[in-house]
């Protein structure tokens, strides 16, 4: 068993006891009145080079536990006083130590579009993450089906959410571009073995046609990276683990975006 059917085991464990205490129909009525979301695609369209989706990462499978002083709102304001376009929050307890309440804590604090980072195999957790005031969800082509794929992005359309679908096999593109999503994120990070090689997004860009906005992920680590993958076609980079390790978060957000704005 490879570490991503280990968290999708567990995943699929939370969402049944989640249903449990909450059901669909309750979130469906709890979203009906919310306001549309905001626009994460537009955020990372327009300006600069290269847009940055800054990420609030507590630990990892791979890097255990990233930074001991954690405060997701301090964090995700910090992200956007340095220009971070959007942010990320890692919703997954049992293997990142995020939570849904911090997606709830950031919304209240900051105004850029947010995704729910999180492993995505049922319609609920959609909803949980449009009641929690996401704008996008992330769907990871490695956790589906080439049929849950469309369904899923198409459930979240329906709510209002945007998705960002992420592959890291090639083979995985044509299910990734049949969903129709205008996001498209290239995961450098083997989820197989947590290796990182950004090279990965610079060699995939170029299978993944121009009407497609191309999101590099993982390992990214500084302003010659986000350069590097912005020559080579690529419009935004998810960022977590590099930022999160420094005592000056605000600092070297605005190291990496360097004079990229
Ligand atoms: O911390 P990094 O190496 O900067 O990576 C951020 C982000 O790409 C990574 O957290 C990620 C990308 N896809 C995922 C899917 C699930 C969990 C985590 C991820």
């Amino acid at each position: 068993m490879t570490i991503l059917d280990k968290i999708i085991v567990e995943t699929r464990k939370t969402i049944a006891h989640d249903k449990a205490n909450r059901p669909e129909s309750d979130l469906e009525s709890a979203i009906a009145g919310l306001p549309p979301c905001r626009d994460f695609h537009a955020a990372l369209a327009c300006g600069g080079l290269v847009q940055l989706i800054a990420e609030v990462k507590r630990a990892s499978p791979s890097a255990g536990l990233i930074r001991d002083d954690f405060n997701p709102v301090q964090i995700a304001e910090q992200y956007v006083t340095a220009g971070a376009a959007c942010i990320s929050v890692l919703t997954d307890e049992p293997f990142f130590k995020g939570s849904l309440d911090y997606l709830r804590d950031v919304r209240r604090a900051v105004d850029v579009p947010l995704l729910r980072k999180d492993f995505i195999v049922d319609r609920y957790q959609l909803l949980q993450a449009r009641e929690a005031g996401a704008d996008c969800a992330l769907l990871i082509a490695e956790c589906l089906s080439a049929d849950e794929l469309v369904k899923l992005h198409d459930e979240a359309v329906a709510m209002g959410l945007q998705t960002l679908i992420e592959l890291f096999e090639p083979s995985n593109l044509d299910a990734v571009l049949a969903t129709g999503t205008p996001l498209v994120g290239i995961n450098n990070r083997d989820l197989k073995t947590f290796h990182t090689d950004i090279e990965h997004t610079i060699r995939m860009r170029e299978l993944i046609p121009g009407d497609r906005l191309v999101v590099g992920e993982s390992g990214i680590r500084t302003h010659d990276d986000l350069i590097r993958l912005g020559k080579a076609g690529v419009k935004a980079v998810l960022v977590g683990e590099s930022l999160m390790r420094k005592p000056d978060i605000e600092q070297a957000t605005r190291e990496l975006l360097g004079d990229n704005r």
